[in-house]
């Protein structure tokens, strides 16, 4: 096969996996593994991230309607994950190779030592020729402590890996510029930085096992895409996908990937939560932060600290209306920041090396 990745992250939706009745597609699966199988024997890292779990449990056991939507899900899912990964896992064996299951929550990367464990763990696997399967734990991950979907987490750990692409695969064939069901709607086969509002094409409708849709999809991968990491949308349910994408055989949309940036800036971009304080900053401070240029925030545009922080620790960089402009490490703490508001020639409080800007 003629791609130049090394790495790949290859996310496969509850939509792929399962039939319109909501049982397995064993079939698909076994495909599905078929090609990861044949990317790794030639010598290509492969990281799987694989939804399924709530919808293979919706095929073992049926639960009454009234049931309580979080604890379902758990249900669903813990019946559904020790289906799955026994799936994958014999169709792995079948082609003599070792699958693993890591299952996380958002609170597995809720500072940089959690971040760092998930990734030994994941580069332990891959030293050892053994195919990583993710996904969230349901079981235990509910409400604000979810993922979005998994989606975000396949970014999540496509920057972390440093990967070389990103693939998502889908029930579509990637993103429509309209609905994809017309007649007129066609395939966006490139988004790049300037790609205008691509979200005014996706409509809310979720394909029928799906959690996030289309739109966390395609933020996710302009996120991703400007790390520096290519990200490919495709349709999962069609033959030889992984490797049509691959050899660019196939139409879907490609993210264009911008400059790639450090570990660290990585990290950063996928810490809002772990944000402990936020800073406000003038227009001028902004514009420089946004300019692609590496400007470090100095304390001269600054025009208030709010919750505390200590140095080390990512902050969020808010205008004066709270919008989030940016995440940045602060290179001293709130006390010392407060004392510095508005004042010339002090030390930056974030260096833009661990400045991620979000606008
Ligand atoms: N413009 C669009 N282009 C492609 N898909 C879209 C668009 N707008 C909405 N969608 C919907 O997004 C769905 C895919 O997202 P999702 O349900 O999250 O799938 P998955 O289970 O693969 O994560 C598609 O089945 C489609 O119905
Ligand atoms: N973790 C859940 C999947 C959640 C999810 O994001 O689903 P999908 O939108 O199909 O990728 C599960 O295994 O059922």
């Amino acid at each position: 096969m003629n791609t130049s990745y090394r790495k790949i992250v290859v996310k496969i939706g509850s939509n792929v996996l399962t039939r319109e009745n909501g049982l397995p597609d064993t079939s698909r699966i076994e495909h599905l593994v078929e090609q990861l199988s044949a990317i790794k024997k030639q010598g290509i890292e492969v990281i799987v991230v694989s939804s399924g779990a709530v919808a293979s449990g919706r095929s073992l056991i049926k639960i009454q309607e009234k049931q309580d939507a979080v604890a379902a899900r758990q249900l669903l899912a813990s019946i559904g994950q020790i289906k799955l990964i026994h799936t994958y896992m014999q169709l792995f064996e079948k082609q003599e190779l070792l699958c693993s299951q890591v299952l996380v929550t958002k609170e597995d990367f809720r500072d940089r030592m959690h971040y760092l464990n998930i990734k030994n763990c994941l580069e332990i696997l891959l030293q050892h020729h053994v195919i990583p399967v993710v996904n969230e734990n349901d079981v235990v991950s509910v409400t604000e402590l979810m993922f979005t979907d998994n989606d975000e987490l396949a970014g999540l750990i496509a920057s972390m890996l440093n990967a070389d692409a990103l693939i998502i695969l889908s029930n579509v064939d990637g993103i429509y510029n309209g609905d994809p069901k017309s007649e007129g709607s066609k395939v966006i086969e490139e988004v790049g930085r300037n790609a205008g509002n691509i979200s005014t094409f996706i409509t809310s409708g979720k394909s029928g096992f799906g959690r996030g849709g289309m739109v966390t999809k395609l933020s996710m991968a302009q996120k991703v895409a400007r790390l520096g990491i290519p990200v490919h949308i495709a349709n999962g349910t069609k033959a030889n996908i992984i490797t049509d994408v691959l050899t660019g055989r196939v139409v879907h949309t490609r993210f264009v990937p911008e400059k790639n940036t450090s570990g660290k800036k990585k990290w950063i971009a996928h810490s809002e939560n772990a944000a402990t304080g936020t800073v406000k900053l003038n227009k001028g401070a902004i514009q420089a932060l946004i300019s692609g240029k590496a400007s470090s925030l100095l304390p001269v545009g600054i025009t208030a600290v709010g919750s505390d922080f200590q140095k080390g620790d990512i902050i969020r960089l808010t205008d004066e209306n709270n919008t989030l402009i940016g995440l940045g490490i602060a290179e001293y703490g709130s006390d010392k920041a407060r004392e510095k508001i508005g004042e010339k020639g002090q030390r930056p409080l974030v260096h833009y090396n661990y400045f991620y800007a979000i606008l």
